[in-house]
């Protein structure tokens, strides 16, 4: 990849004979980044884009594109062994670990590669290919030791794992997602620390692909769930398939080459493993960018107090986006949210607030898991439990058994009088569509009422979702139960 439009030493900013270098300076060309320069660029020419490497974003080089590869591969080991339920039969998954990691480095590149090619595709001199640290308010000090200032500033650094001390006692054997994805073959065995979205991603991917695997969570969670009734349904789900602990005081150390995780007393709570897979959460990349050489003011966190509806810390001139803000991480919040910053930041002062999205957060886990709207925590907290829930198994649902992907809770939660339909939780087949049609049903602001007007064919899992809103309309007092596998509704709808 050539870096000719790369400006490592010297710049040539200052146009015009303007107080500041730039008139924005953006600090991380991730996802965020790179959304907010091109947002910015629609302004003023006048735009830096600083990223100290390396470049590809996190999504595409160690996020989203190659555990999604992975996880590809783990269907595909997979879907044999479901086969017998319809009489057919193929012989045991060769698994060939060298091959499985070649496919998930080979795509990844090509994916890193677009980015790259984009990034460097902005133009000579756009990219500067350093670390950029605030001095003041409006001045960055760059890794070389040169300064930059800027008019306004987007912080858009992203974030990094969370690895709590104890896990250290692995030595060289703790390691995260990024280097999982450097793997050129499959380990024997790994215990996952964190059944957050990551944890139960690539823990079960690992499983599939015929790696001995070992989850440990905390305080039984499981994912971003937030419902009970739905987290336990996907416990016992994942439970009765790979060696899970939701929540376990467990004891880490070394020996020689085996990473020994103990989490009781008895003598078979004891394992060894290959490594140990740090997935305990992220934390935002702003504890080395010199926050505290600013006015800015700080939560106790030390995170920049900001508006998630403009992006802007405070009333400074300075935006934050993405990762880095971690109110939504996620791939498609950090696009909004750099495009938000960047305008903002080009048109400072006069920068505007804007509506965002429904919220929607998928784990590409099998069955999939899908949280939409106002989550359940949220809803208890806001409103105790003045909201009607509808709900629908999916172990039952006649698509959902015609395919043998039978397993599933959808539950989905509205609003007393109005029957505004607010938020849902879900593990399920097809999680990822359903939770779509679910969010742009919140975003158009639809009631029960309204979406049980909507068309639903047969026999599709789509019925199942009708389900979970008629049983939401009588919880209103809108109206019946639906019958029990009404015949007109489709069998097992
Ligand atoms: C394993 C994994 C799987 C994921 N899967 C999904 C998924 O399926 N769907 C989804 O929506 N989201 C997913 N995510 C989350 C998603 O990847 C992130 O929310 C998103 O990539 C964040 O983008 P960003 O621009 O904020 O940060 P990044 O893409 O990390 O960009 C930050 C940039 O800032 C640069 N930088 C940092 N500090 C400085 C500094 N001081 N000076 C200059 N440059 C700096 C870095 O080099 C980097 O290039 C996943 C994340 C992980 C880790
Ligand atoms: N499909 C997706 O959209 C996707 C996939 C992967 C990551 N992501 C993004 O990346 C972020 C980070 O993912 P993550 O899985 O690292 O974080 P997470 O916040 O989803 O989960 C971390 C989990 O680790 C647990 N934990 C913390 N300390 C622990 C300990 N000592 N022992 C055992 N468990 C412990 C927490 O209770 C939590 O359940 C997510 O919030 C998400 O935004 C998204």
């Amino acid at each position: 990849m050539t870096q000719q439009n790369v400006l490592t030493h010297g710049f040539a900013p200052n146009s015009g004979g303007a107080a500041y270098d730039f008139d924005v300076a953006i600090i991380g060309a991730g996802t965020a980044g790179m959304a907010a320069y091109r947002e910015a660029s629609q302004y003023t020419d006048r735009v830096a884009l600083i990223d100290g490497g390396p470049l590809g974003t996190t999504c595409a080089r160690v996020g989203c594109m190659p555990s999604k590869l992975l996880i590809a591969a783990a269907e595909a080991a997979h879907t044999g062994g479901r086969t017998p339920l319809f009489g057919v039969r193929y012989g045991a998954p060769e698994i060939d670990g060298k091959a499985v990691m070649a496919r998930v480095r080979s795509e990844r590149d090509r994916f890193v590669g677009f980015v790259e090619a984009a990034v460097f595709g902005f133009g000579d001199g756009k990219l500067i290919s350093e670390y950029a640290r605030f001095e003041d308010d409006h001045t960055l000090r760059l890794g070389s030791g040169r300064k930059i200032t800027a008019r306004s500033i987007v912080i858009a650094t992203g974030s990094s794992p969370a690895i709590p001390q104890a896990f250290f006692a692995a030595g060289d054997r703790l390691i995260v997602n990024d280097d999982v994805f450097e793997w050129t073959d499959l380990p024997g065995s790994v215990a996952v620390f964190g059944a957050g979205v990551i944890g139960l991603e690539l823990g079960q991917a690992l499983h599939r692909l015929g790696v001995r695997v070992r989850l440990f969570g905390r305080d039984n969670l499981v994912g971003p769930l937030t419902d009970p009734f739905v987290r336990d349904y996907a416990a016992d789900t994942f439970s009765g398939e790979f060696a899970a602990i939701w929540h376990a005081d467990s004891r880490i150390s070394r020996d020689g080459d085996a990473v020994v995780v103990r989490w009781g007393d008895e003598p078979n709570q004891e394992e060894r493993f290959d490594y140990l897979i740090a997935a305990t959460g992220r934390r935002p990349n702003i504890d080395k960018i010199g926050l505290e050489n600013t006015s800015l003011s700080l939560s106790e966190t030390g995170a920049p107090i900001y508006d998630p509806l403009s992006g802007r810390v405070g009333d400074s001139h300075i935006f934050i986006a993405g990762d880095a803000a971690f109110d939504l991480p996620l791939l498609h919040e950090a696009a909004d949210e750099g495009r938000l910053a960047g305008e903002n930041a080009a048109r400072f002062p006069h920068s505007y607030r804007r509506s965002r999205r429904a919220p929607i957060g998928i784990v590409f886990s099998d069955p999939q898991i899908a949280i939409v709207g106002a989550t359940y925590a949220s809803l208890m907290k806001r409103s105790g439990c003045d909201f009607a829930i509808g709900e629908v198994s999916f172990e039952d649902q006649g698509r959902a058994r015609v395919m043998g992907l039978n397993k599933g809770l959808l539950r989905v939660y509205a609003e007393h009088g109005t029957g505004r339909f607010l938020g849902a939780e879900m593990i399920g087949p097809s999680a990822e569509h359903l939770a779509h049609l679910l969010a742009w049903a919140i975003q158009s602001g639809m009631t029960v009422e309204q979406i049980l007007q909507m068309p639903f064919y047969h026999p599709v899992l789509e019925e199942g979702v009708r389900t979970a809103f008629r049983t939401a309309n009588h919880a209103l007092g809108f109206g019946p139960n639906p019958p029990m596998r009404c015949i007109d509704c489709g069998p097992g709808a």
